[in-house]
């Protein structure tokens, strides 16, 4: 398919235009495809003087001119896009997805790019008449400055395998996005949620993804809170997808290595820029609600589900809940002290 038709095709909708929105709807409209980013005035005002800038970690540079950018704060009347990317966090969905149920038409296909388990479900209740899938983003997006956003880490988009989304695979490939569509789509959010649960501690670290990761007493607590929650899906029979070179249940081992071993067997793990910081991080930075609930609080409602408990997670997630009392960056010591 041209470009040119491609373009003349109905829009993909970015519903929530921030690390994740941008960085996916600029490569795809930078690929040919026409893309209406709905966001707040903080991201859309720099992106209207600024223009989008996209890089990444092999090099990759896309520029999108202000004037060839369609941004909105709340979504046109009659739009009817081919696919809406929903791309807000979490504690956004329910109001995200309403509006969306009064605006597209039914049957409108939503493609959750959210972390969690439960986005596309929680989406969907609220807004009966669409489509919800889920999908899943590997790597890591940062705003480096007003309209630039950088992938500092690598990985495949994973999402629902459904039909609609085929013509998709040919549209984001196109893009430089390898998306790959799975059955077991619970067991890619399982597999992403356990990567996830370094959310909090990077956040608490106040260091950027690599400078953490290097030191063995964060990765303590990681693989703490990576412990609990393998033992419980064990017990609950979900096998989370491999999403690293290691199988997940291996992970706790890696992460508990001197770091000198660390280094030389978690190379590709290793492999994020230098500014690379969790979402989680950009959350208590901002001031934010974080998404801290739909990570350590999923962990802890499949215990409760099976009569368990989760204590690790739980008392990391009421530090990062704690934080505007104590925004304060944790030691690895503190921390591993701390979540017990
Ligand atoms: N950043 C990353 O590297 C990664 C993020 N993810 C996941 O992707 C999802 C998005 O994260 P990220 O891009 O970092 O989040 P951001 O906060 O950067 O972007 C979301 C944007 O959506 C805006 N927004 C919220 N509600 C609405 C609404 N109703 N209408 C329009 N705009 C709205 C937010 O504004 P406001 O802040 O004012 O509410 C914010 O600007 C999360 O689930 C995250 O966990 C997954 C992998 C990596
Ligand atoms: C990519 C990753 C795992 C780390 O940046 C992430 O999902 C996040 O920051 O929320």
């Amino acid at each position: 398919m041209s470009e040119a038709a491609v373009a003349g095709s109905a829009p993909v909708l970015v519903m929530g235009a921030g690390a994740i929105g941008c960085y996916l709807g600029g490569l795809l409209q930078a690929a040919g495809l026409a893309v209406v980013f709905v966001g707040r005035p903080r991201v859309l005002d720099a992106l209207a003087a600024h223009g989008l800038n996209l890089s990444d970690r092999d090099g990759g540079q896309r520029r999108l001119r202000r004037e060839a950018l369609r941004l909105e704060t709340s979504i046109p009347a009659g739009l009817q896009p081919a696919l809406t990317l929903l791309c807000v966090k979490s504690g956004a969905t329910a109001q995200a997805a309403q509006a969306l149920q009064a605006q597209l038409p039914a049957g409108s296909l939503v493609l959750s790019m959210q972390n969690g388990i439960g986005n596309a479900q929680r989406a969907a209740a609220v807004a009966p008449d669409l489509r919800f899938l889920a999908g899943m983003v590997p790597f890591n997006v940062a705003e480096l400055g007003p309209g630039h956003y950088h992938r500092g880490t690598d990985g495949d988009l994973v999402a629902q395998a459904n039909a609609a989304l085929l013509p998709y695979v040919e549209h984001f490939g196109r893009a430089g996005l390898r998306l790959r569509l799975v059955e077991d789509m619970l067991a890619v959010q399982w597999g992403k949620l356990l990567l996830n649960l370094n959310n909090p501690v990077n956040a608490l670290s106040g260091l950027p993804l690599r400078e953490q990761l290097l030191q063995r007493g964060y990765r303590r607590c990681l693989a703490a809170l990576q412990d609990e929650a393998l033992a419980l899906l064990h017990q609950a029979g979900i096998k989370p997808a491999q999403l690293t070179a290691l199988a997940p249940e291996r992970l706790p081992t890696l992460l508990r290595l001197p770091n000198p071993l660390f280094r030389l067997l978690a190379a590709r793990m290793l492999k994020i820029d230098a500014a690379a910081r969790s979402s989680m991080a950009d959350d208590l930075a901002l001031q934010r609600v974080t998404e801290i609930d739909m990570l350590c609080g999923e962990v802890q409602r499949l215990a409760q589900k099976l009569g368990r408990q989760a204590p690790v997670n739980a008392r990391i997630q009421a530090l990062v809940q704690a934080w505007p009392q104590r925004p304060q960056p944790y030691s690895a010591e503190e921390l591993l002290r701390a979540i017990g």
